[in-house]
């Protein structure tokens, strides 16, 4: 590739690397930031052929994105907890003594059952400690979190693991940094510098997109002790100018986008960028369905989820629209289990003494819950569906049900996008759900004539040309069983070898008797419903989950729905007295008005007279329209 062709951010980076010095690429929104790593791993490797580059990316959709465009033997490209879990696993000698340390230091959120261990606490591992999706201290594994703990000591306290990892790779990218914990930027920028091997560690990203509270944020002590050399990239060749004019406004940072110079960048029209158009729209009626028949969204296609997208906070609010609502009440909201919680938390704060081996409706009775927000005993026994729940549980040994959990992650985990990664570490979904996923996934490929990736899905083998018809006559069953229960579906697909119930299913549904009693129910519709909303095929997105997407047409909706950690009435009447719920909003707005290429329409339910006035200063007056 030669050298006039890369662009001048990628030419300052090279500068760096040059020096020596590791670096940060920032960008705004749409600057191409991952079009800049692409261009510049294909350059690394090319003039360093013998070099090994990682890329450290947020999600596997992500990685397989990365991987397809560079393709070349010497790149590795991982989520961040497997790049870390396949440098430390090799050194299970010292990952056991330092886990032990971590389970001994008061202030590791790391804890085993057996509270205070000793050094040999896992010298009979057979498999050694290992790193899956779960937690078992006990038996050596190590979760998602821990991982990145563990990682952290490793790193620390052995240096030549640093050098080893520095010999390895002489280029280590971390992409979308700012959303990085802060345990890994410490391995990469304090742990690793450490070591007098040379290697180049460079970070892309944005501040203002750090959406998840987890996450670094920003690296400005890094830049500022001169451990990281900053290049910011300005152009915008996404937005049309009103959305950049608009998401200017919103930054924190010094970086202000403009336009590419490029004639050729997305949102150029004829060598001019584009003007889209921005609305802020308010009205007292709630009903979006009404709204969105109105003149502000005319050649919006709601059926297309490749141009259009309606943008809300939480799954909650899209649950019901997009319909999966009794899934989404089960795992959200089951009062039993509810009732559960309340009654082991004043256990724990009152240090009440139970015998564990009683029942849960002995223990209910005991604990007698008596506060207002409490979930009580009589208003169970006069609901009848509350009732009959209570029923499934109230018998069982409480040493059995203080250990159900249900909670919306397990349903819907929003941080992976694509259903591959439900095999990977790190998903949160549980066994049930990630069953339910294999079959539709299943039906889902051989419907798209995917039959490669079907082959490798299923257990049902097409070894005739009879098998095949069978095949297709089984897949449009599956398909059309939208009115049967979720039981029925999963049970025929074991019976037609489609997809087998495997141990790892058949243990939950042993262990989770109340959960899967609840889920087997539902129609098997719902989750049909919900498989299509989380694979994307639906408008519905949360407003976390788009990032790093770009649609014609967005549609942003300004409700909290219950989510204390937002609040758009905040935004708009600058509440910034509320530092961080009013930063946090900020940054998810910014992130959701730059993935619109044309138009971008804001919806306020009912604001008042201050987020009407403010939204004329950011929309300007003509763009503020009340229905
Ligand atoms: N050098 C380039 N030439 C042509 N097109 C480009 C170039 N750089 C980026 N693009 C295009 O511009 C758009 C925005 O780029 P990209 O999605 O990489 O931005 P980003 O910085 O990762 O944005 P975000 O932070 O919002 O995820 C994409 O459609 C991308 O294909």
């Amino acid at each position: 590739m030669a050298e006039e062709q890369l662009e001048i951010e990628v030419r300052e980076i090279f500068q760096c690397i040059n020096n020596k010095k590791n670096f940060l690429l920032s960008g705004g929104a749409g600057s191409g930031k991952t079009y800049s790593l692409v261009q510049f791993i294909r350059k690394a490797l090319n003039d360093n052929p013998i070099a090994k580059v990682s890329c450290v990316t947020y999600t596997n959709a992500a990685v397989k994105e990365i991987e397809e465009r560079v393709n070349h033997p010497n790149l590795r490209v991982s989520t961040i907890h497997d790049f870390l879990w396949d440098n430390i696993k090799n050194y299970q000698r010292d990952l056991k003594k330092e886990l032990i340390g971590l389970i001994n230091d008061e202030k590791s959120n790391i804890v085993s059952p057996d509270g205070i261990v000793d050094m040999t606490y896992f010298d009979d591992l057979e498999d050694g400690i290992q790193y899956k999706e779960y937690n078992r201290i006990k038996e050596g594994i190590v979760s998602h979190d821990e991982v990145l703990v563990l990682a952290n000591v490793m790193f620390k306290n052995h240096s030549l693991l640093c050098d080893i990892l520095k010999d390895k790779y002489q280029f280590i990218f971390i992409d979308e940094y700012q959303d990085t914990s802060p345990l890994v930027v410490e391995i990469f920028l304090e742990h690793l510098v450490k070591s007098k091997k040379e290697n180049i560690i460079g970070f892309f990203g944005d501040s203002m997109q750090s959406i998840y509270d987890d996450g670094i944020g920003d690296l400005k002590t890094y830049i500022e002790n001169g451990l990281i050399t900053e290049i910011q990239k300005k152009q915008n060749r996404r937005n049309p100018e009103l959305v950049i004019k608009l998401a200017n406004k919103f930054r924190f940072d010094d970086l202000v986008q403009e336009p590419s110079m490029d004639p050729k960048a997305p949102n150029m029209v004829n060598g001019v960028v584009k003007q889209g158009n921005i609305k802020f729209l308010y009205s007292e009626n709630a009903n979006l369905e009404e709204i969105k028949q109105t003149e502000y969204f005319t050649g919006w296609n709601f059926k297309d989820s490749k141009q259009t997208k309606e943008l809300y906070l939480t799954h909650n609010l899209i649950a019901d629209k997009a319909g999966f609502p009794s899934l989404m009440n089960i795992y959200d909201k089951d009062p039993i289990i509810r009732l559960k919680n309340d009654i082991r938390a004043k256990i724990k704060k009152d240090n009440i003494v139970i015998d564990e081996s009683k029942s849960f409706g002995q223990i209910v009775d005991f604990v007698a819950l008596k506060t207002r927000k409490q979930l009580r005993k009589d208003l169970i026994t006069q609901d009848l569906e509350l009732n009959a729940l209570y029923n499934l549980l109230k018998d069982k040994p409480y040493s059995d049900v203080k250990n159900i959990f249900l909670n919306k992650e397990a349903l819907i985990d929003d941080k992976k996008q694509d259903e591959e990664d439900e095999s990977k570490n790190g998903s949160k979904r549980d066994p049930l759900i990630k069953h339910l996923f294999k079959i539709q996934s299943i039906v889902h490929l051989y419907k798209e004539k995917k039959y490669n990736e079907f082959i490798r899905k299923t257990e049902y083998s097409i070894t005739s040309i009879g098998k095949k018809k069978e095949i297709n006559a089984i897949i449009s069953e599956i398909d059309n069983f939208s009115n049967k229960t979720i039981e029925e579906v999963i049970d025929y697909s074991d019976s037609k070898l489609i997809c087998r119930k495997d141990d790892k299913y058949n243990r939950f549904i042993q262990e989770n008797d109340y959960v899967f009693r609840r889920v087997k129910e539902v129609k098997y519709s719902e989750f049909q419903n919900l498989f299509y909303y989380l694979e994307g095929y639906t408008p519905f997105s949360t407003q976390h989950k788009i990032k790093g997407a770009e649609f014609e047409n967005v549609l942003v909706i300004l409700d909290n729905g219950k989510w204390n950690n937002f609040n758009f009435e905040y935004l708009f009447s600058d509440r910034s007295d509320k530092e961080s719920v009013y930063n946090r909003t900020k940054k998810i707005f910014y992130v959701c008005c730059t993935r619109a290429k044309d138009n971008l329409v804001l919806f306020f339910h009912d604001p008042d007279e201050t987020i009407v006035s403010q939204a004329k200063k950011w929309f300007g007056e003509e763009n503020v329209k009340k229905i």
